[in-house]
């Protein structure tokens, strides 16, 4: 898995690829590795599919139940803890989960990362997952606060990209998801097939 989120001045973006492997085995190409919990809170997973899927399902519940019983949405940093805690109870147990929360609540934009270790840290630019480390080549070179929609939108879907390219673990579909003030919005969906040919043809115009 390769994972990724930054913030900048047109909010988060969220960008993943969609694969799930067992060794050399190729389980999917097509996950859903950021998932929806709210129209203001998405969270990405890496790690066991498994628990990331579950503890997603129940991080979920806790935030639907939060605003019951509170008339009020949670914050970003309130549901990163709800995570943070609950895997903390099975520390040492062999959890394997590293997501990051991305969201938008009356404190402006959050963004946080949360692993099965026990990390939950606030940031501006994570990567996450067997890919992070070349996605982190191509996001920390192309990263500036002041990009504009467009450009972080391609710079999320490059990083991901370049990761899928290297990363026998990564592939499939680059996803890009934006969170701003007014919710969050699905970009793109591609397969990263299309973007090496496409990348490949943007070298030879030598654009
Ligand atoms: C094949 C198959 C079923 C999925 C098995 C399965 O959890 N694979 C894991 C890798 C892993 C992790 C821990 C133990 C073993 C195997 C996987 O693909 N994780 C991706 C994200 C999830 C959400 C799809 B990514 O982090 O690579």
């Amino acid at each position: 898995t390769t994972t990724l989120g930054f913030m900048y001045q047109g909010g988060i973006i969220l960008a993943v690829d969609s694969r799930a492997t067992g060794g050399s085995y190729i389980g999917s190409q097509g996950v859903e590795k950021v998932i929806r919990i709210n129209d203001f809170l998405l969270g990405t997973m890496a790690g066991g599919a498994a628990d990331c899927v579950y503890w997603d399902r129940v991080l979920a519940k806790q935030c639907r139940m939060y605003e019951l019983r509170n008339r009020s949405r949670i914050s970003v940093a309130a549901a990163s803890k709800l995570i943070s805690n609950m895997v903390y109870n099975y520390k040492g147990m062999g959890l394997s989960i590293g997501m990051m929360l991305a969201g938008w609540d009356k404190k402006g934009p959050g963004l946080y990362y949360v692993d099965s270790e026990g990390t939950r840290t606030a940031g501006k630019v994570f990567s996450v997952g067997s890919g992070s480390v070349f996605a982190y080549g191509v996001l920390d070179s192309g990263y500036r606060w002041d990009l504009k929609d467009e450009e972080a939108f391609e710079l999320g879907r490059r990083a991901i990209y370049h990761a899928t390219h290297r990363d026998a673990y990564s592939g499939g579909i680059v996803r890009v998801f934006q969170m701003k003030s007014t919710g969050f919005v699905h970009i793109s969906n591609q397969d990263s097939k299309d973007l090496h040919y496409a990348y490949a043809e943007e070298k030879k115009q030598n654009k």
